[in-house]
């Protein structure tokens, strides 16, 4: 991939090519923040919004410098109400400024005109909560995504559609239409939209499971056309394993970014202790 600059805007590299060269540079690996409650008490932390701050500044002391991105879980930021929220912006500024790219896994999806406010919020310079990348739900279509995709394109930015979930129940909806099921829809307007990035790792980026086995083949999903970034929760605590993953994405492997979230944050609250367990799954991931 080169280090080609496509934004609309130009001058400002898009998305996708400063995630292709975090991972180049550094591995394949997101370390997700999710504070659940269990974990705040397994670290000693109050469940409240200063135990949330804890957390996530140390997550990004340990590894800020080792992993591709990290990704914050809104919604154990959403449940502490708005100085939660705050703990949110202030996490997503001080990963910028430690110099690691963020995705915000929101998972926001709405009509059109809705969804341009949750593209403001997420994608536009100058918004408190804005992310180098969010998580969209296509599920209103994957049309009504287009004021944050071009948004995004817009302000050197990315979204990562929901295309394979990697719960169980996500096949129910997304296995849908056999030969032209719903994923594969979904793959290929990503696929489509990654045409305005040409010559490099597209902005628009899709999730899919770890734990989705034989799905791609089932479905006759071919990932590697789409040209983006592929982000694949579920490995550690949902079951996967790093060599899943090479067996699932085969020659799409490249492009994924696996991400683990109570695997690694169980290792805390040592700095070291955490930085050895994404250490772990990074050393998984390059090996398989
Ligand atoms: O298909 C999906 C989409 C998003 N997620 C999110 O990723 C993390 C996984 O956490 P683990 O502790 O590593 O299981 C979590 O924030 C999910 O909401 C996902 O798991 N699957």
């Amino acid at each position: 991939m080169s280090d080609a600059v496509t934004t609309d805007r130009p001058g400002r590299e898009s998305f996708g090519s400063r995630l292709g060269r975090a991972m180049a540079d550094r591995g394949p690996l997101c370390v997700g923040i999710d504070p659940h409650p269990a974990l705040l008490h397994g670290w000693g932390l109050n469940d409240d919004v200063a135990g949330l701050e804890r957390f996530s500044l140390t997550v990004l002391e340990a590894v800020a410098s080792l992993a591709a991105a990290v990704k914050p879980q809104v919604a154990l930021y959403e449940r502490h109400g708005s100085a939660g929220m705050a703990v949110l912006e202030r996490t997503l500024a001080a990963a910028a400024e430690a110099g690691v790219l963020s995705i915000a896994d929101a998972k926001r999806g709405d009509i059109g005109s809705t969804m341009a406010a949750y593209a403001d919020a997420w994608l536009r310079d100058g918004s408190a909560l804005a992310a180098d990348s969010v998580t969209l739900s296509p599920y209103l279509g994957f049309e009504s995504l287009r004021p944050a995709l071009d948004l995004a394109a817009e302000t050197g930015r990315g979204v990562f559609v929901l295309a394979l979930t990697s719960n169980p129940e996500g096949a129910s909806v997304q296995h849908v239409g056999g030969a032209d099921s719903v994923a594969r829809r979904i793959v290929q307007a990503a696929a489509a939209e990654n045409r305005r990035y040409a010559g490099e790792l597209g902005s628009t980026g899709l999730v899919v499971g770890a734990t989705v086995g034989s799905a791609l083949t089932d479905l006759d999903l071919d990932l590697a056309a789409v040209r983006g970034p592929i982000l694949a929760p579920g490995l550690g605590a949902q079951g996967a394993t790093a060599a899943d993953l090479r067996r699932t994405f085969g020659s799409a492997y490249d492009q994924v970014l696996g991400t683990s979230s109570r695997d690694i944050l169980g290792a805390g609250p040592g700095i070291q202790a955490l930085r050895d367990a994404a250490q772990r799954t990074l050393e998984e991931l390059r090996a398989a």
